[in-house]
């Protein structure tokens, strides 16, 4: 008697030499049909065994396929509650999630790199006695912003820049004595580079809210002794600025030659010339905008939904903290987060369609899966969750935009007195949006370099292009727009060191 199985074998087998020659050798050796090509891998195609039992012979489905990702996050996930439980044990290793564990897999974890224990050669400055009030309500009794510097600040104190970081960066924009890892910047700050540290002082914060020394979710709450996690406040980016102010303040510093940022740093950096022009004598601002768009926004929004869906996540409500990491919805945030960072020529030209091993697989199988892959591994524990979380909702949240000077006021209030709850009063006259921009950023009548990039989804061009026409439109005759072709997209500003680095250079000149 032919069995379904083997009928359906044979049936395949008559139709191998339309297959390619390939799948036709694995078609003639395959006991169990899989049901579509698809399945047709060395990994869905197990070698004939000896005898065949009545249950084999009666599967007409697929052998399942392999998941070696998934194993992957499997092993690290019990990797991680492996150390865990012995970190909780009385006699249990003290390595924990601190990153002493030496013999580890750095594929693997188990360390968040944000650990303090990690963390090296930043200062601190603590601010404390007075309640730090936030835009969207909420209070801090006190908080610790961490900073580097880098050049001397001449005795006027008139020679410093505030460099601001992009969502995910530390205060380590530069290599030095303390922490001689290379910065995020390490090729624009230093003697005769476009940050010149031989005429500026170069200074750069955590921003408050970040994990990697400043004050933020992951800190602990002076109030619970506990970490604050998701009772932690939201900020905005105007809270961060707030409390960098108090930071130059505390180190005497009244004057900014300038403010300098890209990304979220370049939304920053403008804000900061709103907020206290008398301040920022000149101001630098790279692929930024002047408020959030809705296409970012969507593209942030799926990244929280992915990390917040991690059960490690969702099972806590963002108190994961002395327990398992969301490691695996932060590994997938930060590969939708690097497709926006890059851009699809590059990706063409750098990866094309090459594969891994030339076999389908639902695991990376193109290069450029498995460079994402990479990508996301890499940052799982490198950035406490949370913190990317109410990082990336300020971003969204970010609009310069006012309808009235008394709001633009408001932005400028010192944070030390609940902000009021009375509405602002009715614009006179009904604004554009342009006009809006324009009275919001009314008073960056300072020199001003806008940079954008061509290739740019995250933060498009137009956005820059909408900074600088709503400047011109305020007055500012000072405004010098730069385009910057390339295929580098959103990263362009870590990557094109001539281009950027030349134009940041002249501008600060
Ligand atoms: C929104 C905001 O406010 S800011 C957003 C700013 N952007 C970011 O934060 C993204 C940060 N980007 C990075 O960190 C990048 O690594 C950069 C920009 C610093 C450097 O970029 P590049 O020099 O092009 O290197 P890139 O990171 O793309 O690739 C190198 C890594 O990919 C790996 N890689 C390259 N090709 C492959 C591949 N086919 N498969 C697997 N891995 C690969 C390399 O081995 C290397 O690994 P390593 O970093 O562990 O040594």
């Amino acid at each position: 008697m032919i069995t379904t199985a083997t009928a359906a074998r044979q049936a395949i087998v008559r139709q191998a030499g339309a297959l390619p020659r390939s799948l036709a050798a694995m078609a003639r050796s395959c006991t169990v049909v899989p049901t579509t090509c698809r399945a047709y891998s060395a990994s869905a195609c197990s070698p004939k065994p000896a005898s065949r039992s009545a249950a084999d012979s009666a599967s007409v489905a697929a052998a399942p396929l392999e998941f070696p990702c998934l194993d992957k996050l499997d092993r690290k996930t019990s990797k991680l509650q492996e150390i865990i439980r012995s970190s909780r044990a009385p006699s249990g290793s003290t390595g924990a999630l601190d990153g002493t564990d030496a013999a580890r897999d750095p594929n693997e974890g188990p360390e968040p790199h944000y650990s303090t224990k990690q963390l090296k050669g930043y200062q601190l400055f603590h601010h404390t006695g007075r309640d730090f009030y936030l835009d969207n309500g909420g209070v801090l009794p006190q908080f610790q912003l961490a900073y580097e510097t880098w050049g001397t600040l001449n005795a006027a104190k008139t020679n410093a820049i505030l460099l601001h970081t992009g969502l995910s960066a530390s205060s380590h924009a530069k290599s030095h004595a303390e922490n001689p890892d290379l910065g995020w910047w390490e090729d624009y700050i230093g003697p005769g580079l476009p940050l010149d540290t031989n005429k500026y002082f170069i200074i750069c914060t955590n921003c408050l809210g970040g994990c990697y020394g400043s004050t933020g979710p992951s800190s602990i709450d002076p109030a619970t002794g506990e970490p604050y996690a998701a009772r932690f406040p939201f900020v905005t980016l105007w809270d961060m600025l707030r409390a960098q102010k108090l930071l130059l303040e505390s180190l005497g510093i009244e004057t900014l030659h300038a403010s300098v940022g890209a990304s979220m740093g370049g939304m920053q950096s403008l804000a900061l010339a709103a907020m206290y022009p008398q301040m920022v004598q000149r101001l630098v601002t790279i692929s930024s905008c002047a408020r959030a768009h809705p296409y970012s926004i969507a593209l942030r929004f799926v990244q929280r939904q992915v990390l917040m869906a991690d059960p490690a996540y969702a099972s806590t409500r963002g108190n994961y903290y002395g327990g398992l990491p969301p490691h695996v919805g932060m590994k997938l945030a930060r590969e939708i987060a690097t497709i926006t960072y890059r851009s699809g020529p590059e990706w063409e030209k750098r990866f094309g369609r090459r594969r891994v091993t030339g076999e389908a697989s639902l695991c990376p199988d193109f290069q450029i899966e498995n460079y994402l892959d990479h990508q996301g591994e890499k940052f799982s524990l490198q950035y406490d969750a949370n913190s990317l979380l109410w990082l990336s909702k300020a971003m969204d949240m970010f609009d310069m935009a006012a309808t009235s000077m008394d709001e633009v006021a408001w932005r400028k209030r010192l944070p030390f007195t609940p902000p009021s709850s009375d509405p602002l009063p009715d614009p006179t006259e009904p604004l554009s949006d342009d006009e809006q921009l324009a009275l919001g950023l009314s008073e960056v009548q300072m020199p001003t370099l806008v940079l954008g990039v061509t290739s740019d989804i995250l933060f498009p061009l137009a956005q820059q292009q909408e900074i600088a026409r709503v400047l011109r439109l305020a007055g500012n005759k000072q405004v010098t727009s730069y385009v910057l072709d390339g295929d580098y997209g959103h990263d362009t500003f870590l990557l094109d060191k001539v281009n950027v680095g030349a134009a940041v250079a002249g501008h600060l000149a």
